[in-house]
């Protein structure tokens, strides 16, 4: 029991131990690592920032730091994506990308062509403009649907595209082009390139809290089930989401994240990860400066700790 008499939360039970890693980890944040400067707009964020939240089941959002200030998503969007794919169009999404570890960097174009244009996993971007595609095919408007997930999980209407980020990615989009037309050669794609690229690029570009994003991903700790109680995958997809996440979340890092956190996970070079206690809660780590993967060097030492401290990993 707390000192006001009601049950201890979740997310009040581990505050306390997000406290103590930010005052070990928080310091050091920025001082290995670099932000991602490939996307200009993303160059000018202080590498020094460093945000940490816990999500319960219960809903409960709690953290410390800058949890509450927004950051560019990034490659966690495709978590949502995915959900959403599978949600309204089912397994067939998986004739066109596979559920296996790349390997290899999350813009790598050297294993399309050994694999006829059908990509690793869902979480490097060749895998996430298909699922883009799928989804743009399912509803007319991906990023729309992405953005009205997020808001509705999170509980926060605020949450929105960065347009400077969206256009500045676009600017610099050679890499991200040559992997979308080169699966379209292949027939990959069902929508124009332009078209995917495009809905893709805001997708990524979408900002939000560490607080938001913990409360946006709890489905995965619930087993599927929204914040209103309806259901947006069965428990069989959620765990599928969940292993997938564990597997290849942290690109061709995914490994060393497995080892280290034991938690399915899944990080964006805007330096946020999503990790996934399930039945429990989630959690969402921020601090911009990345290893040489695109990896958070903070947020990967945060949620090691967290895991060590707690035992709460998959394992
Ligand atoms: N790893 C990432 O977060 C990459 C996402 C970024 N929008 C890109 O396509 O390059």
């Amino acid at each position: 029991m707390t000192v006001e008499g009601l049950p201890t939360t979740e997310a009040r039970r581990l505050l306390p131990v997000l406290r103590e890693i930010a005052d070990e980890v928080g310091p050091g944040a920025g001082r290995q690592g670099r932000v991602a400067d490939y996307i200009p707009a993303l160059s000018g964020v202080d590498p020094a920032a460093f945000g940490f939240a816990v999500a319960g089941v219960d809903g409960e959002v709690l953290g410390v730091d800058g949890w509450r200030t927004p950051f560019s998503i990034q490659s966690v969007s495709k978590v949502f994506s995915l959900a959403l794919a599978l949600a309204g169009g089912g397994e067939s999404l998986w004739a066109r990308v596979g559920r296996e570890p790349s390997g290899n960097p999350f813009n790598s174009l050297v294993q399309l062509e050994h694999e006829d244009g059908i990509p690793r996993n869902p979480f490097i971007n060749a895998g996430a403009l298909v699922v883009t595609d799928r989804l743009l095919t399912l509803t007319g408007d991906a990023r729309g649907a992405v953005l009205d997930l997020l808001r509705a999980e999170s509980g926060n209407p605020d949450i929105d595209f960065d347009p400077d980020v969206a256009r500045s990615e676009a600017a610099r989009g050679d890499r991200n082009a040559a992997l979308a037309h080169f699966m379209a050669g292949y027939g990959n794609l069902e929508n124009p390139v332009a078209h995917v690229l495009e809905h893709y690029f805001w997708q990524c570009s979408i900002a939000m809290s560490c607080r938001d994003l913990a409360a946006a991903g709890l489905f995965l700790a619930r087993h599927g089930l929204r914040g209103d109680g309806s259901r947006l995958l069965d428990r069989s997809a959620a765990k599928r989401i969940n292993s997938i996440m564990l597997t290849c979340g942290a690109y061709d890092a995914a490994g060393e994240f497995a080892y280290r956190v034991g938690l399915p996970g899944k990080s964006g070079v805007g330096g946020g990860i999503l990790a996934v206690v399930p039945g429990r809660c989630t959690l969402c780590v921020w601090s911009p400066a990345l290893d040489r993967h695109g990896n958070s060097v903070a947020g990967v030492d945060a949620l090691d700790r967290f895991t060590t401290l707690t035992g709460l990993s998959v394992f």
